[in-house]
């Protein structure tokens, strides 16, 4: 890390110090993109691409872990999700969730990026090695990769290893965040807005479709104006509101509704978690077998499914003074393991019934 011309203390008059941190370039080169893992990238983006344009007659699953605290658990999780995702992969095309900034409602640990400690010691430097490195090996284990895009700068370090982004429900928008989409080298799912809002997540597609221009780190780490040719890739993702759920056959017909009236990609993505379940990670499984019903009774509209998962159902308070539970999450409560799996299966199930419905029709 470069330390001189890094001022120790916020230069624009506003509170706070400022701390060097390594440039993208350091990053990424420190910690490579193999030729066989840029590969596994690349495939995961054409795939999900064909996916949510209709092409590809399998489904997008975008399954994972909330938030990855424990960088061994969740690699565990990604070795297992392999396995999985090689066998369903006639039918499914599973990306990982590698998720290491988190959005809050009000407080909480905010991820992996900005917080490796987990501890309030925000050591940034640290937390963008940590999110490449396990972006890295999860990758390198065959699994693409998707994460939501949060803070601004976090794409010059991470960006080459993801295959599918979110902008989450919180941010979608904020014509920062559609700008960061309208350049990003991938699909990327726009989140209904957190009280439900659907218009918000066109809205944002809009946007981002066009050729944007913004302020962002470049690979030297200093500030260049980036010109965006626009992403034809971004589509919604319904993920409920704060009272009420949006993944039934009527949201999903609405939805299309309003995206062919806008001239949008009319493929949906549905987030089983969220609104969708009431946050809880037992619902969850029901929501995604009522998606693949509506899967396997012919409804081409639905191209991805998300869940929360992580190996132990539920989640915990790390407080320092438990014992933490391996494999359990610290943020949202996660569908565990076996009930994932079942999941995965029913969702391969519809697909194959979906083929057959379309064939007969
Ligand atoms: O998916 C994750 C959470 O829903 C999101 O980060 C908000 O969490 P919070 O409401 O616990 O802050
Ligand atoms: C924060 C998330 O989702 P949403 O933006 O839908 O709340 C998430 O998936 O981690």
């Amino acid at each position: 890390m470069t330390k001189q011309n890094h001022p120790t203390t916020a230069g624009s008059g506003g509170a706070g110090r400022a701390h060097p941190v390594s440039s993208p370039a350091e990053v990424r080169s420190e910690l490579p993109l193999t030729a066989s893992t840029a590969r596994v990238v690349r495939a995961g983006r054409t795939a999900a691409r064909a996916v949510l344009a209709g092409r590809d007659d399998r489904l997008l699953a975008v399954v994972g872990p909330c938030s990855i605290h424990d960088v061994e658990a969740g690699l565990s999780y990604a070795e297992s999700l392999a396995g999985v995702a090689a066998a369903l992969a006639d039918d499914l095309v599973v990306v990982m969730r590698v998720y290491v900034e988190k959005p809050r409602t009000s407080a909480g640990w905010t991820g992996l990026l900005p917080d490796p400690g987990l501890d309030g010691g925000f050591d940034l430097d640290r937390g963008v090695r940590a999110a490449r490195s396990l972006m890295l090996q999860v990758a390198g284990r065959g699994l693409p990769v998707a994460t939501e895009w949060l803070s601004p700068s976090a794409p010059a370090y991470l960006a080459d290893v993801v295959s599918w982004g979110a902008i989450g429900a919180r941010t979608v928008e904020s014509q920062v965040h559609r700008q960061l989409a309208s350049g990003l080298p991938m699909p990327v799912g726009m989140k209904n807005g957190s009280t439900g809002s659907v218009k918000v997540a066109l809205d944002a597609m809009r946007f981002a479709s066009r050729p944007q221009a913004y302020l962002t780190p470049g690979q030297d780490g200093r500030v260049v104006a980036l010109r965006t040719s626009g992403n034809p890739d971004c589509h919604v993702v319904l993920r409920g509101g704060a009272d009420r759920p949006n993944y039934h056959p009527e949201h999903v017909e609405s939805t299309v509704e309003q995206l062919a009236a806008a001239g949008l990609p009319t493929g949906v993505v549905i987030d089983a978690s969220h609104g969708n379940c009431g946050k809880d990670h037992v619902r969850q499984a029901r929501v995604a077998a009522e998606i693949a019903d509506q899967v396997a009774g012919g409804c081409t509209d639905i191209r991805g499914v998300m869940l929360e998962s992580f190996l132990v159902p539920g989640r915990q308070d790390l407080d320092g003074q438990a014992e933490p539970v391996f494999g359990q999450s610290v943020t949202d409560a996660c569908m565990g393991w076996d009930a994932t799996v079942r999941s995965l299966h029913d969702l391969a199930t519809a697909v194959r019934g979906r083929r057959k419905a379309t064939v007969a029709a």
